[in-house]
């Protein structure tokens, strides 16, 4: 068995182009022996999820791939492009134009079954900055727009051109126009094979016609080559379809034209009743749940009483009969082989020549100010993102602004200093973790964007920091300046320049921070909690719940302390504060008490170093964050095809010591099976110990 194990090598979005080359400009797609299987612990059955599936799909047309739910449908069309979990090996072929390629990022244009879009830019922004962030640099803004508009056109989002996505607190665009709007914005670019995840599930079925309507148009037009899976297709729909891969239980239960699927059933003892819609009646003969919900039914006496009524094969059999006699049937019918000899002349077609189908071919410039516009116009509109946070910023300034107001210098003030001050750098920093959910919609566009090869993950850290500075210079400045003048610490135009921008920079270190917690973890949910407790443990260890001296040597105060943000901001505030300043003596006429000397004595804090070394600091560690950040990401795209390559041999050199581990291809070859053997009748949850 040849193991191709798709996901590789990484080059930010660099990448060609549209024509893809080869079937007179089309990509011919053909896969073989294609067998995806959930590997598990030794002593629990391995379920093959794909078992032995080959097919082909062609420029020009659009296919669909049906079967009942957890049939292996988005499986499939992972194992086409690329983008299997990475629990799950993959063996067999996954041929462009009749070449092995990698589908790595940027290759493939994919819709995922979910639209991940910036809820606060309009159909027409969206579109517009995926054009800038991908088409060549060199076009005017008229070819831009004209491409733009001719987009919008062919998936007939005119009604909605201006109006906003919508998300939580925005009113939207339709689902169905979402749907078009994530079709509309990989059709950009015009790549020659478009995957798309289940495209019509939650829409009426106008919706889901048009979009499929529209497919066909964009498969028709372009030569492109369209394969998408499919739940339960109205018969319109349906009909809109030229290939049908039919799956049940992980097998292929029909490959071929669609409209021949009606014959195969037919050939087969089932045929479709004159007024059914085909899709329905397919479903019908090979989802074995209905064998589930039949006995539920009947055990509860629920069920008509059919006793004496077996006047069809469906109403006699149960669906795994049914099911598994499909199978067995299509593997010696002329449909599939058919289909054999099409792979055949597909694969040994010379001369193809394929290139990189999705990526952009914008400079990095380009990429970097269109990026950075887009996020600076989402934090501008999502009320979320910075300007909730500001007002709660401005309000809790006041707040500690009246508490601590006027502080003085006298004897009892020292310590109110350090504890105004602590909280400044405590709480306020530790509020920047509400942005995080608005941050972690923005790390799923990037992961779609990026997946899609759209732009590279330097662009993206980069834009970012960019467009949030305006709103963290914003939200430190106004609450230093408010606390900073309202409790009168140490005057001057310097001391106050430093207080915000020690704010500054310690609220763009903890945004950095959970920009790292948000890379490694899988939802917002543990961000969140780990981003608590992470900042919990850096407020404990800055030099204000317990001195820094006083840390337990080992670990707390060498190195958490040194690696602590809020360690080095604190003293800097501290010092901007103390330093220069007098303080009266717990009793009358004794001398007055120097800052540096309650700096030492009192708070703990060297003064070896300047507040600027501290403020420094904090800079070292927000760019350590950041590149950190980087190097998660980048880690995770190159580890990953290299960890899956690993497992994938390691897994099946294990597995393939276990007896019953068989392999069944519907399309057989020399090592075909029984068609009735364990794996090929069980299909997906078969047990292969
Ligand atoms: N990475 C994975 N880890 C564990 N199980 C998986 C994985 N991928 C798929 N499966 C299982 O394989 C089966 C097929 O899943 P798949 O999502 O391909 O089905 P589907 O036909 O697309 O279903 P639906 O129509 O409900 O989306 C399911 O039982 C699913 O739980």
């Amino acid at each position: 068995m040849e193991i191709e194990v798709v996901g590789s090598s990484m080059e930010g979005g660099g990448g060609g182009g549209g024509d893809g080359g080869g079937s007179g400009g089309g990509t011919c797609l053909v896969w073989e022996d294609l067998t995806v299987v959930l590997p598990n612990s030794s002593n629990k059955p391995t379920r093959r999820i794909l078992n032995g599936l080959s097919g082909f799909a062609q420029p020009s047309r659009i296919m669909a791939i049906m079967g009942p739910s957890g049939s292996g449908k988005s499986t499939l069309l992972d194992s086409l492009a690329g983008r299997l979990a990475g629990n799950v090996i993959m063996t067999g072929n996954v041929l462009l134009n009749g070449k092995k390629k990698r589908l790595d990022y940027g290759a493939i244009a994919y819709v995922t079954q979910e639209d991940i879009l910036l809820g606060t830019l309009t159909v027409k922004e969206t579109i517009t900055y995926s054009a800038k962030l991908r088409l060549p640099g060199d076009l005017t803004k008229s070819q831009l727009n004209d491409i733009v508009e001719g987009t919008i056109i062919e998936m007939g989002l005119q009604d909605c051109t201006d109006k906003l996505i919508g998300n939580w607190h925005l009113r939207g665009i339709s689902g169905g126009e979402k749907k078009r709007l994530s079709i509309a914005l990989e059709i950009l670019t015009k790549p020659t094979l478009l995957f798309l995840d289940e495209p019509t599930s939650g829409l009426d079925s106008a919706s889901a016609f048009f979009v499929v309507q529209a497919l066909r148009s964009v498969a028709r037009d372009g030569r492109r080559t369209v394969v998408s899976s499919i739940h339960q297709p109205s018969s319109e729909v349906f009909a809109l379809f030229d290939d049908l891969f039919l799956l049940s239980g992980g097998e292929t239960v029909f490959f071929g034209e669609a409209k021949l699927a009606i014959e195969f059933f037919s050939d087969a003892g089932i045929p479709c009743p004159s007024r059914r819609n085909p899709s329905d009646h397919f479903l019908r003969c090979i989802n074995s749940d209905f064998d589930r919900i039949n006995a539920t039914l009947q055990g509860s006496q629920r069920q008509w009483d059919t006793k004496g009524i077996c006047d069809t094969i469906l109403s006699c059999s149960t669906t795994a009969h049914i099911k598994g006699m499909l199978v067995h049937k299509f593997k010696s019918s002329k449909y599939a082989a058919d289909a054999r000899t099409r792979i055949k002349e597909i694969s040994t077609i010379k001369g193809l020549v394929v290139d990189r189908m999705g990526g952009s071919k914008a400079s990095w410039w380009k990429q970097l100010t269109t990026l950075t516009t887009r996020s600076f116009i989402n934090m501008c509109r999502d009320v979320g993102y910075y300007w909730l946070r500001i007002g709660v910023y401005i309000a809790v300034s006041l707040c500690v602004g009246t508490v601590f107001y006027d502080i003085g210098t006298n004897y009892h003030a020292m310590l109110a200093r350090g504890a105004c001050g602590g909280f400044i750098s405590g709480f306020m920093i530790f509020m920047s973790i509400g942005g995080f959910p608005s941050f972690i919609e923005e790390m799923k566009i990037f992961h779609r964007e990026r997946l899609n090869g759209h732009y590279g993950v330097g662009v993206f850290i980069l834009s970012n920091f960019i467009s949030s500075l305006p709103f963290l210079a914003f939200m430190s400045f106004s609450t230093a300046l408010i606390t900073y003048n309202m409790v009168k610490f140490h005057p001057g135009f310097i001391h106050q320049l430093y207080a915000c921008l020690d704010l500054l920079l310690s609220i763009a270190a903890v945004e950095s921070c959970m920009m790292v917690i948000a890379a490694v973890v899988p939802n917002f949910m543990m961000g969140i909690i780990i981003g608590a407790g992470f900042i919990g443990v850096m407020m404990m260890t800055a030099g204000f719940f317990r001195l820094l001296p006083e840390l337990p040597k080992v670990f707390w105060r060498y190195p958490v302390s040194y690696i602590n943000y809020m360690s080095w901001a604190l003293q800097g505030a501290y010092k901007n504060d103390m330093i220069g300043l007098e303080f009266d003596s717990e009793y009358e006429g004794e001398p007055k008490l120097p800052g540096e000397f309650i700096l030492t004595t009192v708070l703990g804090i060297s003064l070896d170093h300047s507040k600027w070394w501290d403020l420094a600091a904090v800079g070292a560690i927000i760019i350590s964050y950041r590149l950190l950040f980087f190097v998660i990401l980048k880690l995770k795209e190159q580890a990953k095809p290299v960890v899956r390559e690993i497992y994938t041999r390691r897994t099946l050199h294990h597995l393939k010591k276990r007896p019953s581990f068989r392999k069944t291809s519907p399309f057989p070859s020399k090592r075909h099976q029984p068609a009735h053997s364990l794996s090929s009748q069980e299909g997906l949850n078969s047990p292969l110990h």
